[in-house]
């Protein structure tokens, strides 16, 4: 095969690797075998070996990066990654809705969102290309951890198109992996993960991508972090762009007309919570449009215009050891 031959099979093996990736990995609807996605990725790597020039950047071949870092390099976020402000009850609700309006006026609608149990992360892309991740770190600096992010597969390593974005979402461990990861460890003597919150943290952690890649995390975007260039006045066609764009997003969400609505849809999960592939511990509301979300404006560490449903603590139910009497 000569260059130009393999120049139109490697752009072909990338479009169709990218669509069997994301019908798996985002849509959960594979719809070819593994073997048959090993076969194509197989025959991409061997390309890439005969032609090295053909290889690059955002390859399905180039996931799981080669060099173990011996640290993160720091990350400064280009606008802060804020933290909720918590409701325990529902009481909390109707005081927070009773304050958006009164700043806002009555005509507001609400978007409430799962809230993942993980770790809040940045993705930043440049003209579709995935450039940089970072975690959240202290909200205004992260830590750079793209060779870890990239090994995630619900993570597009090219956008449907060509556009400059950054997208902030939580990387959460599944259930399934969570219990496969404690079954390995307990073969090896390790001492197991606690939740699966930790343990994708610890996973995130990891300095040698190989062994982030094998702790099978997953990720759900929920925020645009820079909409001005998107031209989107609302957060749910934030969330729709966002998918459209190729990003994973929980399709859990719902948009209520008004708090006794997010109340209903808080009892919803509340109940289904456990049913779920992964950990929640909550449910984030959020006021749909962008211009009243400008007008309440933000604390020094949380928006006025969110507030996460914290469910209550599950009551620990501890076995009292018998006591021996003596
Ligand atoms: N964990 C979540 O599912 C979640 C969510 N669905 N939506 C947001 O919205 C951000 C945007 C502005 C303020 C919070 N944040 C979430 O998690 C936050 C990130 C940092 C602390 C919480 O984990």
């Amino acid at each position: 095969m000569d260059q130009q031959a393999a120049e139109k099979r490697v752009q072909e093996l990338h479009v169709q690797l990218n669509q069997l990736n994301y019908e798996y990995h985002v849509l959960d609807q594979p719809t070819a075998s593994d073997a048959e996605y090993d076969q194509l990725l197989r025959e991409l790597i061997n390309l890439e070996e005969t032609f090295p020039q053909l290889k690059s950047p955002d390859s399905p071949t180039q996931r799981v990066g080669g060099a173990v870092l011996d640290m993160f390099e720091k990350v400064q976020h280009q606008s802060p990654m804020l933290s909720l402000g918590n409701a325990f009850g529902e009481q909390d609700l109707l005081d927070f809705d009773r304050r958006v309006r009164q700043a806002v006026g009555d005509q507001i609608s609400y978007v409430c969102e799962l809230k993942i149990d993980g770790l809040a992360v940045s993705l930043r892309y440049e003209n579709g290309l995935f450039i940089q991740g970072a975690t959240r770190g202290d909200g205004t600096i992260g830590e750079d951890i793209t060779s870890n992010l990239r090994t995630i597969k619900s993570i597009p390593l090219r956008l449907n198109k060509p556009v400059s974005i950054e997208a902030r979402g939580e990387v959460f461990m599944p259930r399934k992996s969570f219990e496969a990861l404690n079954a390995l460890k307990t073969e090896r003597g390790e001492e197991l993960a606690a939740n699966p919150r930790n343990a994708a943290a610890g996973s995130l952690r990891q300095l040698d991508p190989k062994i982030a890649a094998s702790r099978n995390l997953d990720i759900f975007l929920y925020n645009i972090a820079d909409v001005g260039e998107t031209g989107v006045t609302s957060h749910s066609a934030g969330l729709d762009l966002l998918e459209s764009l190729g990003f994973k997003t929980n399709k859990e969400r719902r948009k209520c007309a008004s708090i006794e609505e997010v109340i209903s849809y808080v009892n919803e999960w509340t109940e289904q919570r456990p049913n779920l592939p992964y950990d929640i511990d909550g449910i984030v509301i959020k006021v749909d449009s962008l211009a009243q979300q400008e007008e309440l404006g933000t604390t020094a560490k949380s928006p006025r215009w969110a507030i996460a449903y914290k469910f209550p603590a599950e009551e620990v139910v501890t076995t009292l050891k018998s006591i021996e009497l003596s």
